[in-house]
């Protein structure tokens, strides 16, 4: 069982779980898919459309992890992107008033505006199989017939990063059963990575209305991406000019398509509370990336601070890590330094597991 620090925060109701990984870098080392499933459980857990891992990067100032309800990892979020820079800013993590985030789908630069935040969320992507969409038709794929059940629906694909599946109804669209068809659009088979689905009406040429049935989570209340393939989408049909608002069930967000190709997307970040979970941890399995040695060396460290040295056997070593058995209990996220004679090596490390092994102790202890 481990303690895990976490911000609950929300965009309009799509609601997040953030956990600082820079804080807690142990956290990276969990099977984040069970994480992310556990934590957002609505009845077993926090409850949330989606886990934010705020992560140091080596090309932009932070990195966010993304992660579904389901345990699905999704490649950018318009409304947790700005729940991260409002977190990141509220805790004097960066002065800058614009950040770069690095997501999965490129970096991604959140900037203050007001009690707002307004994202540069980058260029749409159109091409069918960059989308990715099994269509054979040049882009952007406006209007695609498809048949679900008795339906006929026209889809107009979009990424913004992650998949859009954007259908403008004629009838209203607070009646429409989007826990009916959001599913199976969401799972069919022209979409190889799923897509997500939003479903619009027009209000005038300035303001649409939609709700969302985002893969991997669901009905939500509103979605960054969603809205910006939306205003896209409204915006390549000619339907409405290119600075929209947006009204989801959460509240509005505005939209820019910019002459320069990129959309920006502003709307409100919130933080609701702070809390700790104790989470039955699952690791990943061996996923590093250097290759250990298996050794016994007597070695003897000392706890941050603490000028106690304590000795134990580190039984593996790599270039990133070893592994020690011990009669101390270390805890994870712990900082210990130590010295191995005659090997080169870092001399701190963090504790990213620990476990009783029959009368000892074992850690994982990854070098800083
Ligand atoms: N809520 C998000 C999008 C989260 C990811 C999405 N469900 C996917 O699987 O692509 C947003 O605000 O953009």
């Amino acid at each position: 069982m481990i303690e895990i620090s976490f911000t609950k925060m929300h965009g309009l109701g799509n609601d997040f779980i953030l956990i600082n990984c820079i804080e807690q870098p142990e956290i990276i080392n969990l099977e984040l898919e069970d994480l992310s499933k556990t934590l957002c459980h609505r009845r077993f857990g926090i409850g949330a459309d989606q886990i934010l891992l705020l992560c140091p990067s080596e090309i932009a100032d932070f990195k966010m992890k993304i992660y579904n309800a389901d345990g699905s990892e999704v490649e950018m979020c318009g409304n947790g992107i700005r729940c991260l820079a409002k977190y990141i800013w509220d805790r004097g993590l960066s002065k800058k008033d614009i950040l770069e985030i690095e997501t999965l789908a490129g970096i991604i630069k959140p900037e203050r505006a007001g009690d707002m935040v307004k994202v540069d969320m980058g260029e749409p992507i159109l091409e069918p199989e960059k989308i990715p969409v099994a269509i054979e038709s040049p882009p952007p794929i406006i209007d695609y017939p498809l048949q679900i059940e008795e339906k006929n629906f026209k889809i107009t694909c979009i990424s913004m990063g992650n998949p859009h599946a954007v259908i403008f109804l004629n009838e209203e669209v607070s009646d429409f059963p989007v826990s009916t068809y959001g599913p199976l659009i969401e799972r069919h088979p022209i979409f190889p990575n799923k897509t997500n689905v939003e479903f619009v009406n027009v209000q005038s040429r300035t303001r649409l209305s939609m709700r969302v049935w985002e893969r991997g989570s669901g009905e939500t209340m509103a979605c960054g991406t969603g809205a910006s393939a939306v205003g896209v989408a409204a915006m390549l049909k000619g339907l409405t000019e290119r600075n929209i608002s947006i009204n989801l069930l959460g509240g509005d967000l505005l939209i820019h398509w910019h002459a320069n190709n990129h959309v920006y997307m502003t709307g409100p970040a919130v933080e609701v509370f702070q809390g700790i979970v104790h989470y039955s941890a699952a690791y990943r399995k061996d996923r590093r990336r250097h290759p250990r040695r298996s050794c016994s060396i007597a070695i003897e460290f000392s706890e941050k601070g603490k000028s106690r040295s304590i000795p134990c056997t580190c039984i593996d070593i790599s270039e990133s890590g070893m592994g020690i058995t011990s009669d101390y209990e270390l805890e994870i996220g712990q900082i210990i330094s130590f010295k191995i004679k005659d090997v080169q090596h870092p001399k701190s490390a963090v504790v990213i597991w620990s476990k009783k092994d029959q009368c000892q102790y074992r850690a994982g202890l990854m070098f800083i």
